[in-house]
């Protein structure tokens, strides 16, 4: 196995002490660094590592992750590498292309460095919103460049897998192209859908249900950060956007003249929607395998303390898995609806014995 005893973590914001809480788990000596003393000394309390000024150990560490932001990214490799700071070094930057050519002009030791970027995260920054487990069962990409050793792959892809990610090693060409569609889209997407609301009275932001919050979580993420991202992958990510313009003009056109009493042009609605659904089957679940399509069965429940426990105890009692729970609840009404995922094997089961229980189910129609 390869040896992964002591690490270096600059960079302690969302990812760096994430990575470094998941290996301390893992019973790994983590030395932490950031230019900001507020978050590292954070970092520290959360019991991600120590500070790597205070470390005892003068020799290089078995892998350093820079986990700064991307444009900072190639110069703090340059750093770390002139200190000598570790023996292998990985980033995590979401943008690969435009990091190594960075890196190789800066003169980085290109033999020692694997890119790296872990398809976990989440749209809060700093080491407050970090977790251990933010890279369990996610996919970890790994794009050696042409002059990376097969011991520093090794050593990175230990590091992925002791993070609880899945390594996956690509081309960075390769990578930012899927990331330009997967992970950039739905954030450029999530931004001008929710720009729309600047404009919207209070009369429409009232009415805003779960749809508008789902697709506008993304738009929470940092504009800063994101601005460094999107700019990186400007050339793949430009081409998606022109795809999904053509699809959007195509069905404002369609819907004018459904408006102008065309009626057969309700048929080119539809076909955005069934290619929309039909794309959305293909993403993978959490673990790699086909996604698994959970039923929501909403019920109503008290807004008060205990409801919630009730409910679950209830579920427990009809002997079913609760995969997933969300809450919808509107303020002043003494009621909210919890949404409860579960296996669709389940859902008679569930919802038979909730009723018999007392509570309020609202059993979902089986298509729609
Ligand atoms: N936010 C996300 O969900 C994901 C982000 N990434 C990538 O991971 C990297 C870090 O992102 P986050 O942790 O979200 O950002 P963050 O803003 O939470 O943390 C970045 C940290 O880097 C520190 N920093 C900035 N310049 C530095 C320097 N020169 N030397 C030392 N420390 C420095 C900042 O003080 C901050 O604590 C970015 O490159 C981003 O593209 C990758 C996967 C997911
Ligand atoms: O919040 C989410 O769902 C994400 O997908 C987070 C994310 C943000 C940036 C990345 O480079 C990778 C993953």
């Amino acid at each position: 196995m390869t040896r992964l005893d002591r690490v270096v973590v600059i960079g302690t914001g969302l990812i760096g002490t994430s990575i470094a809480l998941a290996l301390r788990h893992e019973g790994v000596e983590v030395c932490l660094h950031d230019r900001d003393d507020a978050s590292l000394r954070l970092a520290v309390a959360l019991g991600a590592g120590i500070p790597l000024a205070s470390s005892e150990h003068t020799g290089p560490a078995d892998v350093a992750i820079i986990a700064v932001p991307p444009a900072v990214a190639p110069a703090t490799l340059k750093s770390a590498q002139d200190e000598g700071v570790a023996e292998v070094y990985t980033d995590t930057a979401s943008v690969k292309t435009h990091l190594v050519r960075r890196a190789a002009a800066l003169g980085c030791d290109m033999t020692t460095f694997v890119p790296g970027h872990p398809m976990g995260g989440r749209e809060r920054t700093g080491p407050a919103a970090a977790q251990a487990d933010l890279f369990l069962g996610r996919p970890w990409a790994l794009c050696p460049t042409p002059d990376s050793t097969p011991h520093s792959l090794a050593v990175v892809d230990e590091l992925a897998r002791r993070c609880g990610g899945r390594p996956i090693v690509m081309d960075a060409h390769d990578h930012d192209q899927a990331v330009a569609l997967v992970s950039h889209l739905p954030h450029a997407i999530s931004a001008a859908m929710s720009a729309r609301l600047l404009g919207a009275g209070s009369h429409s932001l009232d009415l805003s249900g779960q749809g508008v919050r789902d697709v506008s979580r993304l738009a929470g993420g940092s504009p800063a950060m994101w601005t460094e991202i999107l700019v990186q992958n400007a050339e793949p990510l430009a081409s998606v956007f022109d795809a999904v313009i053509d699809d959007l003009h195509t069905l404002a056109q369609a819907l004018r003249k459904v408006s102008a009493g065309d009626d057969p042009s309700a048929d080119v609605v539809r076909d955005l929607l069934e290619r929309g659904r039909a794309g959305r089957e293909l993403i993978p679940g959490k673990h790699g395998g086909p996604a698994t399509d959970y039923v929501v069965l909403p019920v109503v429940i008290p807004d008060e303390p205990g409801a919630l426990a009730r409910l679950f105890s209830a579920a427990q009692e009809s002997n079913v898995n609760i995969e997933d729970v969300s809450l919808d609840h509107s303020p002043g009404l003494p009621v909210a609806v919890a949404h409860l995922s579960v296996h669709p094997d389940s859902l008679a089961s569930l919802s038979e014995g909730l009723a018999k229980r007392g509570w309020m189910v609202h059993t979902p129609p089986s298509d729609r």
